[in-house]
């Protein structure tokens, strides 16, 4: 299977923990020797202060972007140091189709402004025809409402992919530098345009992920291609 897993960097790397990252890369390496893995690595905590700041002295949005770009970057690294020593992040997606051709796993970041690493983990999904994409994320999955804001907020176990862009668009998501959301509204159009099954879950503990691409097993929000499971 041809996997691509976008690891939050609220989840890899919350307060750079090395035991964190490791165990990490000790899940994607093991995969990997089942099946090509792509991970694509968020900015996280790291990336908002510095898009703060930068916003702060005065920085326009694309140069807070590739701030955070950079952010993203810096993480790739390090979970790629964890996995297989330190190796240059691919910044675009040929040359990380191209990597993962040859070697079977890929640690890639940012790639333009304007979107997230969301939308990187989509694009590249589609890029490389992936047969599944996992979020590995700092919420449970994708719920009606913010669960950080709203503690009523019901989780989607399942969730038809339009549904995700209408939810994601509704959010006003698509905003500033260092936004949050599940997923932007870029990567959720991306998600619906290549109907690539995909998984919305706690990436908290890397273990989720494993169980999920090996047994199917995980809690969280599984967004299917419209159309499916509809009367
Ligand atoms: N409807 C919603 N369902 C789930 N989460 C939501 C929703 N609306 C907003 N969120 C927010 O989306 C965020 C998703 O996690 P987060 O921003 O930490 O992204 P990440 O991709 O895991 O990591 P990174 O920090 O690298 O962006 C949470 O902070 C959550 O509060
Ligand atoms: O392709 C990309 C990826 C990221 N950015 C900017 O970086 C931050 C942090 O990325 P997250 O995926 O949200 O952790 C993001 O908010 C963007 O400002 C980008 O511009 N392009």
């Amino acid at each position: 299977m041809k996997l691509v897993v976008s690891v939050g960097g609220s989840v890899l790397a919350p307060d750079l923990e090395p035991g964190r990252v490791a165990a990490y890369g000790d899940v994607l390496g093991t995969l990997a020797a089942d099946h090509e893995v792509a991970a694509v690595v968020g900015g996280g905590r790291v990336a908002r202060e510095y898009i703060d700041a930068a916003r702060e002295l005065g920085g326009n949005e694309i140069e807070l972007d590739q701030l955070g770009i950079g952010v993203t970057r810096l993480n790739a690294r390090l979970l790629g140091a964890a996995m297989d020593g330190p190796v240059k992040p691919p910044e675009a997606y040929d040359a990380a189709a191209e990597s993962l051709r040859r070697d079977g796993l890929v640690v890639m970041g940012g790639v333009v402004p304007g979107q997230t690493t969301d939308a990187v983990a989509a694009a590249l999904a589609e890029y490389v025809e992936a047969d599944l994409l996992v979020y590995a994320t700092s919420v449970p999955g994708v719920f009606d409402a913010d669960p950080n804001e709203s503690p009523d907020a019901e989780r989607y176990d399942r969730l038809p992919a339009a549904d995700l862009v209408e939810l994601v668009a509704a959010s006003g998501s698509l905003g500033s530098a260092g936004s949050n959301a599940p997923i932007d509204l870029l990567a959720a159009k991306l998600v619906q345009r290549s109907g690539i099954r995909t998984l919305v879950l706690d990436g908290a503990d890397p273990e989720r992920v494993r169980r999920a691409v090996r047994n199917g097993e995980f809690e969280g929000t599984e967004v299917v291609p419209d159309g499916v499971g509809e009367a």
